[in-house]
């Protein structure tokens, strides 16, 4: 389940943001996407997503094998949390969500209607739909956002647990998830050059 990304060039709005993207993700393997607001993470993420089309270049990866975890959450608010997850789980054509409600802690809440939690408890919601959709290679976008430092140590328990099983993930983050095996990636090299308003011909090539 490695995702293999080749000389990919990435845009937002028709604008190249991104270009000569390469990594590869392997079994077992974190990496974490930095760069600084407006770099290109999220595009990158959606890209590989399969949310929009790359301008170019290739990604490899096997059928089914993503799972992405962006800003939205996805979540249905008058469901409850276990209704939630069980719906993620049919989804993705399985049952178990016990060890999802355990990991994030959401036991507690699992009768609760999502719509009535806090910002915190409904990332953690969000970050358990990931376990119960039982996809390899998790695609994550700013996951800490509203977690406290208890449910970020749950998050990357999570991680380090998903990596052991031979899972990997790919994550922006402007925080430091204490993943000491995790690579970095830096987008901010591999802006891309938006061609100047003079270069027609640049434009077209
Ligand atoms: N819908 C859109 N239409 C046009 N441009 C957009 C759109 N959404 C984002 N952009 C632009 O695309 C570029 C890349 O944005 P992106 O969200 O991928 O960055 P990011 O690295 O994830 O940033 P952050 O750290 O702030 O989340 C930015 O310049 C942004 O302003």
């Amino acid at each position: 389940m490695t995702l293999k990304v080749t000389d990919l060039c990435i845009a937002r709005g028709g604008i190249p943001v991104l270009t000569g993207v390469n990594f590869t993700l392997a079994p077992g393997a974190a990496l974490i996407l930095r760069g600084p607001n407006g770099s290109g993470k999220t595009t990158l993420l959606r890209t590989l997503a399969g949310l929009q089309p790359p301008l170019g270049g290739r990604i490899e990866a096997p059928p089914e094998s993503l799972v992405y975890a962006g800003h939205a959450d996805g979540i249905k608010q008058v469901l409850s949390v276990a209704e939630n997850l069980t719906f993620w789980a049919r989804v993705f054509g399985r049952r178990d969500i016990d060890a999802a409600l355990a990991a994030f802690e959401l036991a507690p809440l699992a009768d609760r209607a999502a719509g009535t939690l806090s910002a915190g408890q409904k990332r953690r919601l969000g970050l358990a739909r990931l376990l119960v959709t039982g996809r390899p290679v998790w695609l994550l976008d700013e996951p800490t956002v509203s977690l406290d430092a208890h449910a970020t140590a749950l998050f990357a328990a999570a991680v380090r647990a998903h990596l052991a099983e031979g899972g990997s993930a790919l994550i922006a983050t402007h925080i430091d998830l204490g993943l000491a095996e995790a690579a970095a990636l830096d987008v901010a090299p591999l802006r891309a050059r938006a061609p100047a308003p003079d270069d027609f011909d640049g434009v077209f090539a």
